[in-house]
C-alpha cells in the first residue's frame, strides 16, 4: 500500500506494470545487470548451438534467473540505504557490501554451472 493513500491493493496488471518499470529502471540505471543479461543472453545462445539437455537448461536459466534477482535485490537494498541516509555510516557500508556479496556469491556459483554444463556439451567432461 501507498503511504497516505486509501486506495486499495494494487491489481494484479497493475502491480505487473510496477515490476516491469522497476526492471526497467534497473536495467537504465546499473551498469552491471545489462553485463548480467547480456552473459544470460550468450549462455542461452550457447545453450541453443550446442544443444544441451533438458537437464541443462534448467541449470543454466536457474543461474541466469538466480543471477539478475540477487542483482535487482542489491539495486533496491542500495536505494532504500541512499534514502535511510546521505552520510557516510559503517552499517550503510555493511548492507551494501553485504548485498553486493550476495550478488558476487552467485555470479561465481553460476560460472561455475556453467563452465561445468558447457564443458560437458563440448565432451571435456
Ligand atoms: N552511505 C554510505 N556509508 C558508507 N559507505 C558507503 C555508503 N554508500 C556507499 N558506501 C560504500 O561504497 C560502496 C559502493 O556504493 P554505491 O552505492 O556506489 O554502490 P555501487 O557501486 O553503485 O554498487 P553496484 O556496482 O552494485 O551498483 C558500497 O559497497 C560501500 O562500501
Amino acid at each position: 500500500m501507498i503511504p497516505g493513500s486509501n486506495r486499495e491493493h494494487p491489481t494484479f496488471i497493475r502491480s505487473f506494470g510496477y515490476a516491469i518499470e522497476g526492471f526497467r529502471t534497473a536495467v537504465a540505471t546499473e551498469r552491471n545487470i545489462k553485463v548480467q543479461l547480456l552473459v544470460g543472453v550468450l549462455a542461452v545462445v550457447a545453450g541453443v548451438v550446442l544443444r544441451i539437455d533438458a537437464l541443462s537448461w534448467v541449470l543454466v536459466l536457474l543461474c541466469i534467473g538466480l543471477v539478475l534477482f540477487a542483482e535487482l535485490v542489491n539495486t533496491s537494498i542500495e536505494a532504500i540505504v541512499d534514502l535511510a541516509t546521505q552520510d557516510l555510516h559503517p552499517l550503510a557500508k555493511r548492507a551494501k557490501d553485504i548485498a553486493a556479496a550476495s550478488v558476487f556469491t552467485l555470479s561465481i556459483t553460476a560460472a561455475v554451472v556453467g563452465i561445468i554444463v558447457f564443458a560437458r556439451a563440448l565432451g571435456m567432461l
